[in-house]
């Protein structure tokens, strides 16, 4: 019996967004032994909005949250003389635990990764605009291991069975501050990438930080439970 194999993941990307096929795509492997020292950058700064009305929405993979226009600033360390602004943040887990993040550190994989999109306000006028751009978009990644609770997170993890199908959305005002899902030392890889999803377009300046965050055990299962249900992997 003939095998049908069909491909769906990234190896089909590259037909429909030629960006996939770029010198700059993400994510990659971060190299410790050479990744050469920050030398005299500027320290990294951000300041987020935390009494604001946000989203929560199942956008097919993982979860999303809107930071809905907002104010917001992240700036300095690679960014130059630029402010960006946080669009959104989301996250990605694995189908098993121990192998979600994206990207990896020296061959390691994380049980998740959450992405912190921010764009360039200095310089473009939209979101939409900035995602095109090599000097558009600026994400902060952070690794997440499984340990104790995240009390910030469950903000949103306790908001999943609310989400369960792609397109679904709920909306909450309890206060929470982004600046709370960033691990304590705040070191970081910085490399000149891309999205690590279609539309993969190679707009992205990625500040991954060295340390992972500890998420708890039962947090990455109800996203593992939601992310089946509503990815519907
Ligand atoms: N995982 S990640 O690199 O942080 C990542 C991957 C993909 C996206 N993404 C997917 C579609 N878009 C998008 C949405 C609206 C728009 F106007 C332009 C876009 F690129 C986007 O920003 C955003 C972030
Ligand atoms: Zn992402």
């Amino acid at each position: 019996v003939p095998v049908v194999i069909l491909i769906v993941g990234p190896a089909t990307w590259v037909e429909k967004f030629p960006e996939a096929r770029g010198t700059r795509q993400s994510p990659v492997d971060i190299v410790t032994s050479r990744a050469s020292s920050g030398g005299s950058a500027p320290p990294l700064v951000w300041r987020y909005s935390v009494n604001h009305p946000r989203s929560v929405v199942n956008p097919g993979y993982c979860w999303r949250v809107d930071e809905n226009g907002y104010d917001s600033e992240l700036r300095g360390g690679p960014l130059g003389s630029d402010v960006y602004k946080l669009q959104q943040w989301h996250c990605h887990w694995g189908s098993v635990n121990g192998e979600g993040s994206e990207h990896t550190v020296d061959g390691r994989a994380f049980s998740g990764e959450l992405h912190l999109v921010h764009w360039n306000t200095s310089k473009y006028n939209s979101f939409t605009e900035a995602a095109g751009q090599p000097d558009g978009l600026a994400v902060l990644g952070v690794l997440l291991m499984v340990g104790s609770k995240h009390d910030e997170l469950d903000k949103v993890v306790r908001l999943l069975p609310y989400i369960q199908h792609k397109g679904d959305k709920v909306t909450f005002s309890e206060p929470l501050n982004p600046a709370n899902l960033l691990p304590k030392r705040i070191a970081y890889w910085t490399y000149p990438g891309s999205l690590t999803t279609p539309p993969c377009t190679e707009s992205v300046t990625w500040i991954l930080f060295k340390e992972p965050v500890q998420v708890s055990a039962e947090q990455v299962r109800l996203n593992l439970c939601y992310y089946v249900n509503g990815k519907n992997v």
